[in-house]
């Protein structure tokens, strides 16, 4: 499996405590594998997918000066039967895999789950996800919780790549799902009650989340973005980990 890394050539696997949504707070261990199908201009993990071959466009970009990451120094591959010995060896059941996409690698991601519960039925699996891929095989059956992030316009991505209805519906029928949307301004939220109508989202299972890759930018948010999400029903989220560890990798 092909995975981002915190420094050249050591995988970004980590103990930290769950920053975001419906288990934030939970000691959990963070695999990060490499690779997204879609190409956010805030997104804080670009460099699981911003490659020096790609015409991508983030907002960390100069103007003269995309910012590209090397992609043989920011990736690492590690086969299912060493990621499952690590995982096995850490002090922690809960595992959450996100990315970048993790679902780019479900067929592995499937057998690297199946072989850990079969060792320790206690592992709980978290994923987080971009909404735009279904899971299918042993991921969709042994994936214990979807944490499914839908982007908006102002990620930046083309409609018809963000957007996928069916699998958007998929998940809402789904109780393992969650969705936690991230929120740049209060005109988002029109557009996030179209999305949770058309997708048939249940708004208790619907998180908002201030986009911040800073303790500055997340409070600026945090304010407005709660009261929206009393006024209409949602549950609020906020990036705990930026607040304790900022915007670092591994944490
Ligand atoms: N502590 C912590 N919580 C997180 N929740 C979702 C994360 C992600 O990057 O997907 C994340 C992360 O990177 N760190
Ligand atoms: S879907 Fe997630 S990982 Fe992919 S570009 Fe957007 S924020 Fe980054
Ligand atoms: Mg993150």
């Amino acid at each position: 499996m092909r995975l981002a890394v915190t420094d050249p050539g050591v995988p970004e696997i980590f103990h930290s405590l769950q920053g975001e949504g419906v288990s934030a707070g939970k000691p959990s261990v963070f695999v990060r594998l490499s690779q997204c199908n879609l190409h956010c201009v805030w997104c804080d993990t670009a460099y699981t997918w911003n490659f020096q071959d790609t015409e991508f466009q983030h907002r960390d970009d100069a103007p003269s000066a995309p910012r590209k990451y090397d992609r043989a120094q920011e990736t690492v591959d590690r086969t299912v039967e060493e990621l499952t010995a690590h995982l096995l060896a850490l002090p922690c059941r809960r595992i959450i895999f996100t990315g970048g996409e993790p679902l780019l690698q479900q067929r592995e991601l499937g057998e690297l789950i199946q072989r850990l519960k079969e060792v320790d039925p206690s592992f709980y699996i978290e994923i987080e996800t971009n909404g735009t891929i279904k899971p299918l095989g042993l991921a969709a059956e042994l994936i214990d919780q979807f944490n499914v992030s839908p982007k908006l316009a102002h990620s930046g991505n083309d409609l018809a790549i963000r957007f996928k209805l069916e699998t958007l519906r998929f998940y809402a029928n789904d109780a393992r799902a969650n969705f936690k949307i991230v929120i740049e301004t209060p005109s988002d939220l029109e557009e996030v009650k179209a999305l949770v109508a058309e997708a048939g989202m249940p708004a208790s299972r619907v998180w908002l989340m201030p986009e911040g890759r800073t303790p500055q930018e997340l409070h600026q948010r945090e304010h407005w973005l709660a009261e929206a999400c009393l006024k209409a029903g949602y549950n609020f989220t906020g990036r705990l980990h930026i607040h304790l560890y900022g915007d670092t990798r591994g944490t």
